[in-house]
């Protein structure tokens, strides 16, 4: 099943590619980073920084937007998404944006153009909290963080 993603591009994302799939079957589609032409980033080793897409959005209703790393990019040069996966609510229609950190041991430049991550569209389930003072058992219980051994 194909849901429509309506993009509103910005005025700084002039003639760069819309977000596509590389492949067929690719999960996510890749974004690319609207920074201008004639200043790219360096990112030192141990920095962040918010990347501009230069595209807002509106998600098919009942989903979600994960913004994650690259691979080939985080086995590269260390570059990945600090809060990955980002999430992109689907009320949200302001700029994505890509929190880029530099996990490497060089500096990094990300230049106009550069793919530096994928967003993921995915189903969000809803739920209705209901506050309990009992919830009901399991064989697991109360453990957990290892407790099942190594
Ligand atoms: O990688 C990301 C993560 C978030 N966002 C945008 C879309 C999302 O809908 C909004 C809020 O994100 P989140 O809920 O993760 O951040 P918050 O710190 O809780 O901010 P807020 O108080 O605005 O919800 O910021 C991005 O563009 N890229
Ligand atoms: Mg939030």
């Amino acid at each position: 099943m194909t849901l429509a993603l309506r993009i509103r591009r910005l005025p700084h994302a002039d003639g760069l590619p819309l977000p596509a799939y590389a492949s067929e079957g690719a999960a996510g589609l890749d974004l690319v980073a609207a920074v201008p032409a004639d200043a790219p980033l360096t990112l030192a080793p141990g920095e962040r920084v918010l990347v501009p897409t230069g595209l807002a959005m509106a998600l098919p209703a009942g989903h979600e937007g994960q913004v994650r790393p690259r691979s080939g990019l985080a086995s590269r040069s260390g570059v990945t998404v600090l809060n990955s996966p980002g999430t992109v609510d689907e009320d949200y229609r302001g700029e994505v944006k890509v929190l880029l950190v530099n996990l490497g041991r060089e500096a990094v430049e990300i230049a106009r153009g550069d793919r530096i991550a994928q967003l993921v569209v995915a189903p969000v389930t809803k739920v209705t909290i209901i506050e309990t003072g009992t919830l009901p058992e399991s064989l697991r219980g109360e453990g957990g963080f290892g407790s099942t051994g190594r």
